[in-house]
């Protein structure tokens, strides 16, 4: 699909989320090997400390023409200078954040058609479909949907599929019609993590 949504930015096909646990030196290895997309996503930092992380990330990947988003917080994307957000249930809704930010990427959590359906009326760019899988790195989340949730939700928006994908499962989200996929454990749960990224683009391939 590659939607262009903003100013000649593509939707991403690998998403890598990052936090402040994670080893920011290896960024830019990744952006390198094809991670076209990253997530700052550190729940517990303040607002302060995200748009500082964020903006590490921008300058680590943005010189390979990677694309960043901010979890969460509208505002420290438009502070770091990011490219997006993605917007979750308890998060600023999507039609007011496109009202504030019209030429921002945004994403939004969708967990059904119907949720891609109203998020795209509300302006979102592509929808973070998921847990297509059992996942070790969010707890609260609802039963995993499966990978055969991703097919009736295609042709709305760009389906990113998130949700304990790894490289072994990458070709049965993208065979169901999903654009690309979003990943913590499947790349920083791996001990190198650099070769797990590069393994999952390569099974992206084109
Ligand atoms: C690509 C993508 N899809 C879904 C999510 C989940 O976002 P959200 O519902 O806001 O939950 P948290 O990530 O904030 O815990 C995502 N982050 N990325
Ligand atoms: C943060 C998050 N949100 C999800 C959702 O379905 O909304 S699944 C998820 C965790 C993704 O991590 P992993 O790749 O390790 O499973
Ligand atoms: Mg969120």
């Amino acid at each position: 699909m590659g939607r262009v949504v903003s100013g000649g930015i593509r939707v991403p096909r690998l998403t890598c989320l990052v936090s402040d646990r994670d080893d920011l030196t290896l960024l830019t290895a990744m952006a390198d090997v094809g991670v076209d997309g990253f997530q700052v996503r550190a729940k517990k930092l303040s607002g302060r400390l995200l748009t500082a992380l964020a903006e590490r990330v921008v300058a680590a990947v943005r010189p390979a023409g990677a694309t960043v988003v901010v979890n969460d917080r509208l505002d420290v994307a438009l502070a770091a200078g990011a490219d997006g957000v993605h917007l979750g249930a308890s998060d600023l809704a999507v039609a007011a954040a496109r009202r504030i930010a019209p030429g921002l990427v945004i994403g939004s959590t969708c967990r059904s058609r119907a949720d891609v359906v109203a998020a795209a009326r509300d302006g979102a760019d592509y929808a973070g479909i998921g847990p297509v899988f059992a996942t070790a790195s969010k707890d609260g989340l609802p039963d995993p949907l499966g990978p055969d949730a991703i097919a009736p939700a295609v042709g709305v928006l760009p389906l990113v599929a998130i949700g304990g994908i790894d490289a072994g499962r990458v070709g049965e989200v993208l065979a169901a019609g999903a654009h690309g996929v979003a990943v913590i454990g499947g790349i920083w749960r791996h001990p190198d993590p650099v070769a797990a990224a590069e393994e999952i683009v390569s099974q992206i391939g084109g």
